[in-house]
């Protein structure tokens, strides 16, 4: 219910200002750095900070719509990648973090004083991408994690609460940011998604 009424909010927002995507896409998309080799996550509390390391580079960073990614204050979209899960760990006040939703397949640890997503991970091993955790990449002060490339689960965001009628600007403003709008994963994502469900059978 908040969800609804803070995204409600938002496409006020974005009629009279432009639309707001992420601020790691409105203010620019950096490059990704091809020696890049990890960083740090932080979670938003002034004072016992979660600290989440991560080993080496993400992947298929992207924008996403849906009800359940964790989104920064204002936006209307979360930014989220991958990396493998061995190349993750908490390394401070891990004890804070609780899952979000037990039954989500992603089970997504936030911090409980800031509310911040650190990471999700999978525990079905016959998922198709069990054994990968999802990141928020934005919580790091590093530079060169991978760029955003697509906009997934775009017309989820009418879900919590944007307006029908603000679709076709929303998606143009993607486009034009060179984010492509997809109203579920990639066609890269989603043939990976069929080819494991294909060789499973
Ligand atoms: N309309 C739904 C879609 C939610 C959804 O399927 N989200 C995807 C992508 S999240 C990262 O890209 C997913 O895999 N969800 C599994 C989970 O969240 O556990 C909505 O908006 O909620
Ligand atoms: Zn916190
Ligand atoms: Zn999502």
């Amino acid at each position: 219910m908040i969800n609804k009424i803070v995204n409600k909010y938002k496409a006020a927002f974005c009629s009279s200002n432009g639309v707001h995507i992420h601020p790691n896409v409105d203010n620019g998309i950096q490059p990704t750095s091809d020696s890049f080799e990890g960083g740090v996550l932080k979670c938003h509390c002034r004072s016992n900070i979660v600290t989440v390391e991560i080993k080496g580079q993400s992947a298929h960073n992207h924008v996403c719509g849906c009800s359940k990614c964790w989104k920064p204050n204002d936006s209307l979209f979360s930014q989220v990648a991958v990396i493998p899960r061995d190349n993750l760990e908490v390394t401070n006040n891990e004890a804070k973090l609780q899952v979000v939703d037990e039954s989500a397949a992603i089970k997504r640890f936030a911090c409980k004083d800031c509310g911040v997503h650190m990471y999700g991970r999978i525990d079905n091993t016959d998922h198709p991408f069990f054994g990968l955790d999802f990141i928020h990449t934005e919580l790091s002060a590093e530079k060169g994690w991978s760029a955003p490339e697509f906009a997934a689960f775009v017309s989820s965001i009418i879900e919590t609460g944007t307006s029908p009628e603000d679709m076709g600007a929303i998606r143009k403003q993607l486009q034009s940011q060179g984010l492509e709008p997809y109203d579920c994963l990639s066609p890269v994502l989603m043939d990976a998604i069929a080819t494991h469900i294909a060789n499973s059978k």
